[in-house]
C-alpha cells in the first residue's frame, strides 16, 4: 500500500443500549486502493464496523475521520447479505433508485443505470423483477445497484454467504474486475477465510468481547486475480496465516 489513508479509524468504541462494549479502543487506517476483509469470532462486532463507517449506528467513542475532507458516509455504499431489492420495481429501476434519490435526470439515470448493468452483464433482465431473478443474478443487481452512485467506498456485509460455491467464486471475480474499472475501495465482512484471502489484500482479524484488531495480514498477490490463483503456494500460505490467527483468537477468548 502506497497511497495516504482514505479513512482513519481511530479508537472506535461502540456499546449498544443496555450492553457491554461490542468494539473497544478499534483502530485501523483503510487506503484508497486497500481491500480490507474483516474476518473473527461470532458477534465481534464486524457488521458493527460497516455500520459505524456507514454512518447507520452512532459511535460511542473515538473517531473515523475521511482525510478526503467529505464525510465518507455520502461516498459509501452498504450491500447486505439479503438483496434489498424492491419486488415491485425491475432490476433496472432498483439500480436507478438511488440515482433518484439524489436528484438525478432521467437521462442521467438513464446513462449510469445501462453503464452498470452493462459492467454487471444484466442488460439481457433490465426488465425483469427481483422474485424472476437467481440468487446470484439478484446478488449481482444488488451490487449493480450499490455501485450506481459511483462510491467511494463499498461495505460489503456477507455479500456471497448465501450462494452456492461455484456462484460465490465466480461472483468474487466479477466484483473484482468490475473493481478494476470503478476503482473504490472495499470492506468486506465474511466468514470465509478463503474469501477473504481470495478478495482482500488485508484480512483483519478480529478479537471478540470486545471486537479489537489482533492480526492484519497481509496478502500481496496483485488484483484482479484469478480462480486459478487459489491453487497456488501463495495463496495457502496465506490462508493457512489467516486460520492460525483465528485458531490463536479463539484459544485466547477461551483462556480469558
Ligand atoms: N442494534 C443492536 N442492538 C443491540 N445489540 C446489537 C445490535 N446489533 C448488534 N448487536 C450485538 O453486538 C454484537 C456484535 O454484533 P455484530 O453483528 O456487529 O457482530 P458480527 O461479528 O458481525 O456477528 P456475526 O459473526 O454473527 O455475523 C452482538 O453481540 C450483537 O448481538
Amino acid at each position: 500500500m502506497t497511497t495516504k489513508p482514505q479513512l482513519r479509524i481511530i479508537n472506535v468504541s461502540k456499546r449498544y443500549a443496555n450492553g457491554s462494549a461490542v468494539l473497544d479502543d478499534f483502530s485501523l487506517d483503510i487506503a484508497n486502493d486497500d481491500f480490507v476483509a474483516f474476518i473473527g469470532p461470532r458477534g465481534c462486532g464486524k457488521s458493527t464496523i460497516l455500520r459505524l463507517l456507514a454512518g447507520l449506528t452512532p459511535l460511542s467513542g473515538g473517531n473515523i475521520e475521511h482525510l478526503g475532507g467529505e464525510e465518507i458516509h455520502r461516498r459509501t455504499s452498504f450491500i447486505f447479505q439479503e438483496p434489498t431489492l424492491l419486488p415491485w420495481r425491475t432490476v433496472e429501476s432498483n439500480i436507478r433508485l438511488p440515482l433518484e434519490l439524489r436528484g438525478a435526470s432521467k437521462d442521467e439515470q438513464e446513462d449510469q443505470a445501462h453503464e452498470i448493468m452493462k459492467l454487471w452483464e444484466l442488460s439481457h433482465v433490465s426488465e425483469r423483477y427481483p422474485l424472476q431473478l437467481s440468487a446470484g443474478m439478484k446478488t449481482r443487481a444488488s451490487l449493480a445497484r450499490g455501485l450506481a452512485t459511483a462510491p467511494r467506498c463499498l461495505l460489503l456485509d456477507e455479500p456471497f454467504a448465501a450462494l452456492d460455491a461455484i456462484t460465490r467464486n465466480k461472483l468474487c471475480v466479477e466484483l473484482m474486475r468490475v473493481r478494476e474499472k470503478r476503482h473504490f475501495t472495499a470492506c468486506l465482512v465474511t466468514h470465509s477465510a478463503a474469501e477473504a484471502v481470495f478478495l482482500a489484500n488485508r484480512v483483519i482479524v478480529l478479537t471478540a468481547n470486545p471486537g479489537r484488531v489482533a492480526e492484519i495480514i497481509e496478502v500481496p498477490e496483485t488484483h484482479p486475480r484469478k480462480l486459478a490463483w487459489r491453487e497456488t503456494n501463495a495463496f495457502q500460505e496465506a490462508l493457512n496465516q489467516v486460520r492460525n490467527a483465528l485458531n490463536r483468537v479463539q484459544e485466547a477468548a477461551k483462556q480469558s
